[in-house]
């Protein structure tokens, strides 16, 4: 996620690449590989000048949390931001891992900022001041499309858009594959299938009709669409993609749930 991040935002005026800098645990390789690929800074977690860094934006794994907090606590200042991307970790949560009052974002972005199309959210915790919240509004909209929502929000929107492209890809695997089995070409398939959903997306974003009265204008009676949308139906269509998001939102509500029981230490 960290790398389609940078991608998008070195393709834009906002930031240099050189005022980004890369660290991660112990993975230098893959640190030279960043540095080289997008002309960014990549230095040790042992090497980053910590007074020098304005906004801390952190993207590992949910469960290395408290560590990093723990460890990023001693060298923080009153005026520096931690932009967080992690899944189900909520700002109260870090709130409670940093100095009092310390500035905490959390943002959802999706791995389409790699090209700058992502839907990103954006959530202040209690102490973020308005510069912060803009400047990281401007910074997500950098690589895609930014919207500022109540936390209570987060984990319906990671169902849709955090973990939405996966969806998408999912049902484009199966257009492939339905392509290939009727003996068209696997390329071509996969070609069509994504000019159809960019189109319908599209359509959507550029028009006024809403989803229901552009699936209408599809819908020729008694027709192809008709018979699609019947099978469609008949193995769930529409109620499974709702029962994806539910299914992960509710995932991100039980992994802030983990987050706060305290660790049990085991021999
Ligand atoms: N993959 C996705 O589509 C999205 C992921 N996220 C969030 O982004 C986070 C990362 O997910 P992925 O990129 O998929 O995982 P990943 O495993 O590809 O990347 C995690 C990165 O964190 C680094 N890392 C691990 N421990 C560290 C530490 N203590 N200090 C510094 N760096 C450390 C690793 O070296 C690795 O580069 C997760 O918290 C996830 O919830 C959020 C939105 C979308
Ligand atoms: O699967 C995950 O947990 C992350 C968060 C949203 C998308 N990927």
């Amino acid at each position: 996620m960290a790398e389609a991040m940078i991608s998008g935002m070195v393709q834009s005026d906002l930031v240099t690449p050189s005022q980004i800098i890369v660290s991660n645990r112990s993975n230098t390789n893959r640190l030279n590989e960043l540095k080289y690929k997008y002309g960014i800074q990549a230095q040790k977690r042992e090497d980053l000048d910590f007074a020098t860094i304005d906004l801390f934006v952190l993207a590992m794994k949910p469960k290395d949390i408290d560590s990093v907090l723990e460890s990023l606590r001693p060298h923080l200042n009153p005026h520096q931001t931690i932009i967080s991307v992690l899944a189900g970790i909520t700002t109260s949560h870090m709130e409670s891992h940093l100095p009092e009052k310390q500035q905490v974002i959390r943002v959802m972005p999706n791995t389409s900022s790699m090209i700058g199309e992502s839907a990103t959210a954006i959530a202040p915790g209690a102490h973020a001041p308005k510069d912060r919240i803009y400047l990281t509004k401007s910074l997500m909209e950098s690589f895609g499309e930014a919207y500022i929502i109540d936390e209570a929000h987060m984990d319906i929107f990671t169902g849709i858009a955090g973990s939405g492209p996966a969806y998408f890809y999912n049902l484009m695997e199966h257009m492939e594959q339905a392509g290939i089995e009727a003996g068209l070409d696997g390329e071509l398939a996969r070609s069509i299938g994504a000019q159809t959903i960019l189109g319908a997306a599209k359509m959507i974003q550029e028009r006024e009709e809403t989803p229901t009265e552009l699936r209408e204008n599809v819908t020729s009676p008694n027709g192809t669409t008709a018979a699609g949308l019947n099978a469609l139906d008949l193995h769930g269509g529409g109620k499974a993609v709702s029962a994806a998001i539910k299914g992960a939102a509710s995932r991100s509500k039980e992994m802030s749930k983990q987050a706060e029981q305290p660790l049990v230490a085991t021999n």
